[in-house]
């Protein structure tokens, strides 16, 4: 492991325990919290996280949360009414920004949550979670109240596979912990690099591209590291993981979503943040200190000439 992922686990990798609600919301003042549910056909689950939400991160006593939003992927069951009976506002996916007809996704269903809710904190928690603990938000949002350093937060837990502890995040162990090891060893230090449960300062995802499915995960958290650098990144352990396994075919599918979106960005080269910082020293103050300068680095390239259809017909002088 790197010595940087050896000190950013010594820095940014918590607990729960390591923030009281009290100390939380001594600090919340202004900042608004919003979560989010996506949700396919989750009635069975979605019910009691939304409860629970309401119950212990909504009261007045803890006013952690503002707005608690379940963004409807279609279902064909009862979801939507379920968490509109638990108290979630529900919004359906293909009512946000209809100019961009959505596709399926998680990753779609994230990106358009950001269109119809308004915390400066934005938390993402899976619908299908079971035995759902407060903590799973109260963890992951409260590094971002507390530390104005840290701007996108996962949160890290066991993942047992039904009564075996430890062998859920199949695609996780298979796919993207190898992956994000050998090109993105700066995120070695993560525990579940996939995780559904996190959390971000809105400043920071609205300048991020979101994969439409499963890649949105891997996807957020290359570019979160490239955008923002690893010291802004966070993990808290919130405890056990429980929810509903997909089988080996739909993850197959899942798998190759993440390694597209890992492909994408291996195309690009690692260079995602064109920026350049260059120093100078300023004679003028009594300090004579450095002033750095940033300068936007073009990237934008223009096709071959060839490709262009008006070059065949171009005037030799
Ligand atoms: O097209 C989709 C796919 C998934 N989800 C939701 O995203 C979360 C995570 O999806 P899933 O449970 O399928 O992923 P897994 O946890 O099995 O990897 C769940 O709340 C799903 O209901 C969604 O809203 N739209
Ligand atoms: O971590 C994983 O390997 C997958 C599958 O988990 P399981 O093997 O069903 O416990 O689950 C996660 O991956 C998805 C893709 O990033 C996320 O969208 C899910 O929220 C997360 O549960």
């Amino acid at each position: 492991m790197l010595d940087e992922v050896e000190r950013w686990l010594e820095r940014r990798s918590w607990s729960v325990a390591d923030r009281s609600l009290d100390r939380i919301l001594a600090v919340k003042h202004a900042t608004t919290v919003s979560v989010v549910l996506p949700a396919l056909n989750e009635e069975a689950t979605v019910g009691d996280i939304v409860s629970v939400i309401r119950r212990e991160l909504m009261s007045d006593a803890v006013p952690l949360v503002d707005e608690l939003v379940v963004i409807d992927s279609g279902s064909t069951d009862r979801t939507a009414e379920v968490a509109a009976a638990a108290g979630a506002r529900v919004v359906a996916r293909d009512a946000i920004l209809p100019r961009i007809p959505a596709v399926p996704g998680k990753g779609e269903v994230l990106w358009r949550s950001l269109f119809v809710t308004h915390g400066d904190v934005v938390c993402f928690v899976d619908a299908d979670l079971r035995d759902f603990s407060a903590d799973f938000v109260s963890g992951i949002v409260g590094p971002l109240l507390t530390d104005p350093g840290v701007d996108f937060v996962k949160a890290m837990y066991d993942r047992p596979l039904g009564d075996a502890p430890g062998q859920g995040g199949r695609v996780t162990e298979l796919v993207a912990r190898p992956l994000l090891n050998l090109h993105w060893p700066q995120l070695a230090g993560f525990v579940q690099p996939l995780g559904g449960e996190y959390a971000a300062r809105r400043s920071l995802l609205e300048r991020l591209p979101f994969p439409v499915g499963y890649g949105v995960e891997l996807g957020l958290l290359v570019d979160a590291l490239h955008t923002v650098g690893l010291d802004a990144l966070a993990q808290v352990d919130v405890g056990v993981r429980k929810h509903r396994h997909q089988d080996g075919q739909a993850l197959g599918r899942m798998a190759a979503a993440i390694y597209r979106t890992a492909q994408l960005r291996l195309s690009r080269g690692h260079l995602v943040r064109p920026r350049l910082t260059q120093f100078e020293r300023d004679e003028t103050g009594e300090g004579r200190r450095f002033v750095p300068r940033t300068y936007d680095v073009d990237t934008e390239e223009r096709p071959p000439t060839a490709d262009v259809a008006e070059y065949a017909h171009r005037r030799v002088a």
